[in-house]
């Protein structure tokens, strides 16, 4: 900061380093034309926003990139995992704020539910981890084990059950350098969000992907049946006019008597990570989707692999496709042999 600057100046300008990183950009662009100094401040944030899409949650910045119009990164609000909603989303669709592209946000945030005005990223309102139920049982392990043949040395690894991976969890004794943690410890590949004229933004990889490694979970809210249904009816509204992309995935996990099934509905449309930019392949694209649940917890967590070898620049994708799923109409360009040329979406 410039100590030279007159003292009002000063004060406005240490005022508005706070303030502006809370606002969305229209409120940041609104303000940012009433005089020069508030003018430099909003661009800088966006340039910081264009420069890390995950607020420094993730191991590394995830970068907007953009060679096709002039839209810099697309305003979200950054969750590392799954999440509840406020009990008052339903009804105010501003229930959230978010810091993002202040002059400290390379600094990596600390996860809590309260909202601290430091001008670091943070979440607001959100509640993590422990409070839907995870905690309960955990392993006593001394170590958990290396994953070979038989696979983890560790009673949470033997809960694999069906398409349903099992990791240790908040109760268990060890930490997050465990290796029956993979999927825990934040987004480790190198990745970046690029726009597309059709798609609009797609997630490409940043690095050479190898075959099995983790890439992301799907992060969002998780709501329940009744709320999803009704958020995807406003959605589809919202999309038929065009320009707009909702990110609300149903998954169903069928229970061991394969006579029920959970269904998990995970909302990343105004609170997600990067994976709520992953876009649709008819031929299943280049990952594979699991189901991962921490020992002790409830609901499991959507999480993505790499089905073969990635290379760096190449898009990453999954279907989107279920036999449960109708039609919406909205036309897919995966560009696959085998498109149907036809977007899946969920009939809630
Ligand atoms: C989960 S979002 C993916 C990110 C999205 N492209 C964006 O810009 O935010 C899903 C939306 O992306 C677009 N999309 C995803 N896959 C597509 C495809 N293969 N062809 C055309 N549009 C696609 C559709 O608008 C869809 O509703």
């Amino acid at each position: 900061m410039d100590n030279k600057k007159p003292h009002g100046e000063r004060a406005l300008f240490e005022c508005a380093e706070l303030i502006l990183p809370w606002l969305d950009p229209p409120e940041l662009a609104s303000i940012s034309s009433t005089c020069k100094t508030l003018y430099h401040i909003s661009k800088t944030i966006t340039a910081r926003r264009t420069s890390d899409a995950s607020r420094a949650f993730e191991n590394f910045p995830i970068p907007f990139i953009n060679a096709v119009d002039h839209q810099p990164y697309f305003y979200f609000i950054y969750t590392p995992s799954q999440i509840l909603p406020s009990p008052s989303s339903s009804t105010s669709p501003q229930f959230q704020r978010q810091s993002w592209g202040s002059s400290n946000s390379m600094v990596k945030p600390k996860l809590n539910s309260s909202c601290v005005n430091t001008g670091r990223p943070s979440l607001e309102s959100v509640s993590l981890g422990s409070e839907y139920g995870e905690e309960g049982y955990g392993c006593d392990c001394e170590t958990c084990g290396e994953a070979g043949d038989g696979g983890f040395d560790c009673p949470c690894s033997r809960l694999n059950w069906g398409e349903i991976m099992s990791e240790c969890g908040p109760s268990c004794r060890c930490g997050l350098e465990c290796p029956n943690r993979l999927t825990q410890r934040e987004v480790s590949v190198q990745l970046k969000i690029v726009r597309d004229q059709r798609k609009g933004w797609g997630v490409h990889a940043a690095q050479l992907i190898r075959q099995g490694q983790f890439v992301c979970e799907y992060a969002g809210e998780l709501l329940t049946t009744k709320e999803a249904r009704r958020r995807q009816h406003m959605y589809d509204e919202l999309s038929s006019g065009g320009r707009f992309s909702s990110a609300l995935l149903v998954v169903r996990e069928h229970l061991p008597s394969g006579k029920a099934c959970l269904r998990i509905n995970i909302d990343a449309t105004r609170v997600g990570n990067v994976a709520r930019f992953i876009n649709h392949s008819c031929d299943g694209g280049n990952l594979l989707t699991m189901l991962m649940r921490s020992s002790g917890a409830l609901l499991p967590r959507l999480c993505f692999f790499a089905s073969r070898d990635i290379q760096e620049d190449e898009e990453l994708s999954f279907s989107y496709g279920d036999t449960r799923l109708t039609l919406n109409g909205l036309h897919c360009f995966c560009g696959s042999p085998n498109c149907f040329g036809i977007l899946p979406s969920e009939c809630t």
